[in-house]
């Protein structure tokens, strides 16, 4: 079964959810004529990392992002990975993943589950208690936002429950462009899955973002990489390699859960 995705690698205008709704509109419109089946957004599409301005830039249960997508969704019969939103939610701030199909209803939310505490989300975000497994399109597929790649036991868990994609979407800081890289292969090869990777470009007053999107096939080959310039990325995938890839080193079989 193929796909065509387009990775939106977008710069995300600091604080300013209108600017941010009118560029991803502009972005979804190129992602369309292009053919794509599905888009996926970068984190904090629309506020980015203002954390201190939350309190009155954050989406009241995710409610306006989740109907602008929604409406594009139908639309435009696509499916968004629809980055994470700022929310405000009734247990505090969230990081929030929203998974939206194409008749535009929400099939998923996530909100980001490790904090990173580098750029301060502990100080002003509740960590999230979500799963991060959903089904799209009767894939089993699994969601993750930035820091969370780096702690493999959590996407492990999503692959041995069945995960065949993880998506992540990320603000990853360009000094260590070369971590997100790295990981996103390792946890593609460990996996055998693949992985569809959102990373944002351009600054804000603390940061300078390295782009980078991936997609990464399920034996850790890159089909696609974004490079460090605002752009779309477009790459097919082909879910039958991962049943080739784990019929080929049956590491799931092979597993010792006797041992771990
Ligand atoms: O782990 C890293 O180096 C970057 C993580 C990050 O930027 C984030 O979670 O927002």
């Amino acid at each position: 079964m193929k796909k065509k995705v387009a990775l939106i690698q977008m710069d995300i205008a600091y604080g300013d959810p209108k600017v941010n709704f009118a560029r991803v509109n502009k972005w979804v419109m190129d992602a369309v004529q292009s053919g794509a089946h599905m888009i996926i957004l970068p984190e904090l599409w629309d506020t980015g990392y203002d954390l201190e301005r939350f309190d009155v830039l954050a989406d009241k249960d995710a409610h306006a992002t989740t109907e602008f997508l929604s409406d594009l969704a139908k639309q435009h019969n696509v499916i968004f990975i629809g980055g994470s939103v700022a929310e405000n939610s009734r247990d505090g701030k969230k990081n929030t993943m929203l998974v939206i199909d194409q008749n535009g209803k929400l099939v998923h939310k996530y909100s980001k589950l490790h904090l990173f505490q580098l750029m301060d989300e502990h100080l002003h975000l509740v960590e999230g208690e979500d799963e991060a497994d959903f089904e799209l399109e009767e894939v089993p597929s699994a969601g993750f936002i930035c820091y969370d790649i780096r702690f493999p036991e959590w996407m492990r868990k999503s692959a041995v429950n069945g995960a065949k994609v993880m998506y992540v979407v990320a603000e990853w800081p360009k000094p260590r462009i070369d971590h997100w890289k790295t990981l996103l292969q390792a946890r593609a090869i460990e996996n055998q899955c693949y992985i569809i990777a959102c990373n944002r470009v351009g600054a804000d007053p603390k940061n300078e973002f390295g782009g980078m999107s991936l997609v990464v096939d399920p034996w850790g080959e890159i089909v696609t990489e974004g490079g460090d310039d605002e752009k779309m990325v477009l790459a097919e995938i082909d879910l039958d390699k991962v049943d080739e890839v784990r019929g080929k080193i049956p590491v799931f079989r092979d597993r010792r859960e006797d041992r771990y």
